[in-house]
């Protein structure tokens, strides 16, 4: 790959790279995106391609640390958003991904609200490797037979597949033992992103989340969708919460009007770089 110009920056602490392709819109092999992460550790790269959707600002992929691939992103959509906010002058864009077409908005206090879609709740929607009529809580525990660590989570697609396991206290689990064996768990055939969501009354949670591909974070915006969302079906919460994770707090509210969710945080710049091309020489 070329001595390319990358941004780096954070939602609520989630590890960002931003790697603006739409001038020269090629493909990046997950073996160069490892070997990016090898020396910028971060947790998802987006990836932004010249817009396929009339209307829409750009297409995006997001691609995971390990190389895999991820229809949604949501703290990474907020960091994008800043920059083409930046560059236009818009106070609306629309971003398509994998998964859909994502509207972006300023909120007060130069935060930025991502409507990231309504939530996909049937099974074969997850997916689940096989049917659960139920999808509030199913049916998968780890730990000891009768002592389970962990059990019944509630499963939510946000545009990429999470289980949401309920805790007294997210701390109490040692979440970087266990999210690697429920990532790969046989139930979930495109793996999960795994969070530990713990209750603080019907307007807070508090949330921990193992990410596909990527490993405990600081932060997930979809996660903290799905958590809200697997709450206000569970009766835990109210339709729009905060969510209070390791690197800062989003505000989530699901829609009754429309179905859709939205999620609002902040964005920071951290640096700008460029990739060495002597990193991909081994990747070549
Ligand atoms: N950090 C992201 C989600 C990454 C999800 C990715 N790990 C996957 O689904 O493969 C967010 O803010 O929504």
């Amino acid at each position: 790959m070329a001595d390319r110009p990358f941004l780096k920056m954070n939602g609520a602490g989630n590890a960002i790279i931003v790697l603006d392709l739409r001038a020269d819109p090629v493909s990046i092999p997950a073996d160069e995106v490892c070997a990016v992460a090898a020396r910028v550790p971060f947790d998802q790269m987006m990836v932004l391609y010249p817009p396929r959707t009339p209307g829409s600002d750009a297409y995006v992929r997001i691609l995971n640390q390990d190389g895999s691939e991820s229809g949604a992103c949501g703290n990474g959509t907020r960091c994008i958003a800043d920059i083409v906010f930046a560059e236009t002058g818009k106070d609306a864009l629309l971003f398509e991904t994998r998964a859909g077409l994502l509207p972006c908005v300023r909120a007060e206090g130069g935060l930025i609200t991502v409507d990231m879609g309504p939530p996909r709740l049937r099974w074969d929607e997850i997916p689940l490797a096989e049917p659960f009529a139920d999808t509030r809580a199913i049916e998968l525990e780890i730990g000891p037979r009768g002592a389970p660590i962990l059990h019944s989570p509630a499963v939510v697609n946000m545009g990429n597949p999470h289980a949401i396991f309920w805790v007294d206290d997210v701390e109490a689990v040692d979440l970087a033992r266990v999210g690697p064996l429920l990532e790969c768990h046989p139930l979930f055939p495109e793996r999960a992103n795994i969070s530990l969501a713990q209750v603080i009354d019907r307007g807070h949670i508090r949330l921990k989340v193992w990410e596909r591909g990527a490993g405990i974070t600081l932060a997930c915006g979809s996660a903290a969708c799905a958590a809200v969302v697997a709450a206000v079906r569970t009766r835990r919460t109210e339709r729009k919460a905060r969510v209070s994770l390791p690197g800062g707090d989003l505000v989530i509210e699901w829609r009754h009007s429309d179905d859709r969710v939205l999620m609002t945080g902040p964005v920071e710049h951290e640096f700008a770089g460029r990739f060495d091309p002597h990193w991909f020489e081994a990747a070549a």
